[in-house]
């Protein structure tokens, strides 16, 4: 029989589509999946575990890290701490499994220049924006999920319009409805994917 390469599934999109509520799901009901750990040198808090929840470095360990060219992609938020997915979070797990992370569109931006360069990585990418009805219910996911300063709000929904421009240079796009029906179709889109990881 032959076997089908693993596949890393990027989920991405505007702030509160719904990208980290897919992730979760599936990590939690397809076992053969695992979350990249991303690297961060925010300190971790008292529930994270090193290794599991995010690979915390120190600034200079950080430094020495992406002087090395360990990350495939890295940001700086709120211009506090760094946040990036070191190579070896994604290559030296995809032998033993498939990987799903989500991440900015800027980010994607990033890991597709890196996998030019990387085939393993270029064989092995699914990506997947998951995109809202309408503004309007991107709002509402954003306030549902708790207290947001407007001014905060206003920059989402701002950073989103920009983002929604990037969703047809994705392999698929989930056009957001209820969470089971994208779960659905994320699941439908990853069974197709893994026909083209396996040359079928
Ligand atoms: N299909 C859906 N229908 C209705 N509500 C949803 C749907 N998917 C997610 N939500 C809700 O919308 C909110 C935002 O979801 P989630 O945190 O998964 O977004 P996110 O894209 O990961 O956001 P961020 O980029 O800020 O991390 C949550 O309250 C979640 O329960």
């Amino acid at each position: 029989m032959a076997v089908v390469p693993h596949g890393l599934i990027i989920l991405a999109g505007p702030a509160g589509v719904g990208k980290s509520t897919l992730c979760d799901r599936l990590v939690a009901e397809a076992p053969q999946f695992e979350r990249v750990v991303t690297a961060t040198t925010r300190p971790p808090r008292p529930n994270e575990v090193n290794g599991r929840d995010y690979h915390f470095l120190s600034e200079a360990e950080f430094d020495l890290r992406q002087q090395a060219g360990e990350f495939l992609e890295w940001a700086c938020v709120h211009r506090k701490y760094r946040y990036g997915t070191l190579k070896s979070a994604v290559l030296g797990r995809l032998p033993e499994t498939n990987l799903v992370m989500n991440i900015d569109v800027q980010g994607v931006r990033s890991i597709r220049a890196a996998a030019a360069q990387i085939p393993l990585l270029q064989r092995c990418l699914v990506t997947i924006f998951i995109a809202p009805d309408s503004l309007d219910v991107l709002r509402e996911r954003l306030e549902g999920r708790g207290p947001l300063p407007a001014e905060e709000l206003a920059r989402r929904m701002q950073s989103a319009e920009l983002e929604l421009a990037d969703r047809f240079s994705y392999d698929y796009i989930i056009h957001s409805s209820t969470k089971e029906q994208d779960f659905r179709a994320l699941l439908d889109y990853w069974a197709q994917a893994q026909a083209r990881l396996g040359g079928t």
